[in-house]
């Protein structure tokens, strides 16, 4: 490979997942630099969540090559996990705990020892000006408080990388631009973060974003690039020519 690998936080070359015969994720390649907020942007059943399964270890990818904070996915999926954050579509906090509680549980998981879950729980927590809710039962706490909590507790052994899934699905406006002020920190602290979302505002936040459609990523580019490159004001109608295209075209090719 020409380019020197151990630049990138995220490499992936080709990148395939087939279930039987369906190609869930169609050859996928892009890197990602440390520090940078990367977007997978497509609409539901594009193979987002697939592509992002594969590069946290839990799926295991059908051909083509890929590395997440140094480690080959392929070769070193058990390596990598530690080094990676993951934030789930699915809700994965105990509700029935506190904030401090749940952080304490994902730190023991995450290897840490009790003086570094005690000290990494309170800086992230004051961090991003969380601290009133450390004794807050998880169910007593609105969603987007329970999808901030769940971003610290994916930070808790401060991963190179973090995967965030949806992370504002079904969340308020004011809560939402919180929610990305913490992942603009977060990047700005040098943690690489990839995250997918069929919103089209949440693509304008992105340092760059990837467009997929039917398992394929159709392009790959900053958010104003994109805006210029097609005389168009918002994500969302660069997304609706780009989608548009890709579809008319497939269509022609296939008849
Ligand atoms: N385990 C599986 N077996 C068979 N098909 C699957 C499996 N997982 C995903 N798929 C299919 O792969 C395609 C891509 O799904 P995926 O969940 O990756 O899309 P997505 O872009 O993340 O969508 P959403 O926004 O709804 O999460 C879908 O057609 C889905 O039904």
């Amino acid at each position: 490979m020409s380019q020197p690998e151990k630049t990138y936080s995220i490499s992936v070359e080709n990148l395939t997942k087939k279930f039987d015969d369906f190609v869930a994720v169609d050859k996928i390649t892009f890197n990602v630099q440390k520090g940078e907020i990367f977007g997978f942007l497509g609409a539901n059943g594009a193979g987002k969540t697939t592509a992002m399964r594969m590069l946290i270890g839990v799926l295991e990818p059908t051909s083509g090559k890929g590395q997440v904070a140094g480690y080959d996915i392929f070769k070193n999926s058990r390596k990598l996990k530690k080094h990676i954050g993951y934030m789930s579509q699915k809700f994965s906090l105990y509700d029935d705990l506190t904030a401090k509680e749940n952080m304490r549980f994902f730190g023991g998981i995450y290897g840490l020892t009790n003086k570094e879950i005690s000290s990494r729980t309170k800086e992230l927590l004051t961090h991003f000006g969380m601290e009133h809710i450390e004794k807050e039962r998880v169910s007593s706490l609105p969603l987007g408080w329970k999808q901030k909590l769940a971003f610290c507790t994916a930070l808790m052994h401060k991963p190179d990388v973090v995967f965030l899934d949806e992370p504002t699905s079904g969340v308020d406006p004011s809560i939402r631009r919180q929610f990305w002020e913490m992942i603009y920190e977060t990047a700005e602290g040098g943690v690489t973060v990839l995250v997918t979302t069929h919103n089209m505002d949440e693509a304008e936040y992105c340092h760059r974003i990837s467009m997929m459609v039917a398992g394929k990523m159709i392009t790959v580019d900053t958010p104003q690039n994109l805006k210029d490159k097609y005389k168009l004001e918002t994500m969302g109608e660069v997304f609706l020519h780009l989608a548009r295209g890709y579809e008319k075209e497939h269509a022609i090719t296939a008849s």
